[in-house]
């Protein structure tokens, strides 16, 4: 079995430690009425974008999420929550040196011996949810389910839906689709971001994502009979009906979104093992991103 496949596989139980930790480390997560950027790379970043909706609709603070590159200048934000499983990826630790002291810098890493920590004013710590994969699953949305419990807006049932997501078959024919867009609304765009890039970077297939009614702006005139477009979500109505009138494939479930992104990354090892590639060693791609000049 590869790491990323046992990874996948462990998130209902890493799910139930990350909420479980919510409570005690509530005085270190941002209270209510800080107004507050959070940042991240890849994954990381789309991880940041649904929590951002999230604290936002939950009337908890003004909330912005940002690619840690496209990090503003001169912003007075509260603090900044950097998530970064390495702990080491250049533009993150950029920002967390460029912002001013009177910025709180709260980091949540997989490795407290890295040098995001070093950098930080406090360091949340998911060891158990590390990985050894460089297609990242679980420390993500384990990240995503600490922030989410701390919002109180976990529950057993995300859990549970977690393991049907693992249990159920995948839909019928997606593994032989040419296309596949993913779509979101509020905090499930960032999941529909996130749903698209493992499916790049596991099976390097040819994915969109978009929030839903942007679909209906454009991208949809890309639609075919071997399209698979996959609602995280609740759908907007109407939305099914035009996709069916394309001649694609619509998938929806009524699992919580985050677990429909877990059936998502068994898609994208589905397919990269119908294509003959390694989900272990996705094509161009490293671990943690580097870079010699800080973007
Ligand atoms: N290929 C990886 C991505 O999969 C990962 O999401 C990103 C962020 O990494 P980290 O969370 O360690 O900062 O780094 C690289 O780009």
């Amino acid at each position: 079995m590869t790491h990323v496949a046992q990874e996948l596989a462990s998130q209902p139980d890493c799910w139930q430690v990350a909420a479980g930790m919510a409570d005690g480390l509530a005085h270190r997560l941002p209270a209510a009425g800080e107004r507050i950027a959070v940042v991240g790379c890849g994954t990381s970043y789309f991880m940041a974008q649904a929590y951002a909706a999230l604290r936002e609709g939950s009337g908890q603070g003004e909330t912005d999420a940002f690619a840690a590159s496209e990090f503003p200048a001169g912003r007075p934000y509260d603090r900044v929550v950097a998530l970064s499983r390495s702990g080491t990826t250049t533009e993150v630790l950029g920002l967390l040196g460029r912002i001013g002291d009177t910025t709180r810098r709260t980091v949540v890493i997989g490795d407290p011996d890295t040098p995001m920590a070093a950098m930080a004013d406090d360091t949340i710590v998911l060891e158990f949810a590390d990985e050894k994969s460089v297609v990242q699953t679980r420390f993500a949305t384990s990240a995503l389910t600490l922030l989410r419990a701390h919002l109180g807006l976990h529950s057993d049932a995300v859990v549970e839906d977690a393991q049907v997501a693992l249990a159920e078959p995948l839909p019928a024919g997606l593994v032989e689709c040419s296309q596949f867009t993913f779509l979101g609304q509020g905090w499930s765009v960032g999941l529909a971001n996130e749903a698209a890039l493992k499916m790049r970077e596991a099976a390097l297939a040819w994915t969109e994502a978009y929030p839903a009614m942007e679909y209906r702006h454009g991208p949809i005139s890309i639609s075919t009979r071997s399209t698979a477009t996959w609602m995280l979500g609740e759908a907007p109505s109407g939305l099914m009906d035009e996709v069916h009138a394309t001649g694609a494939r619509w998938v929806a479930g009524g699992l919580d979104p985050l677990a429909e992104l877990v059936r998502v990354q068994r898609l994208a090892l589905a397919i990269a093992n119908a294509r003959g590639l390694d989900p272990d060693r996705p094509r161009h791609l490293t671990r943690s991103v580097i870079l010699s000049t800080t973007a």
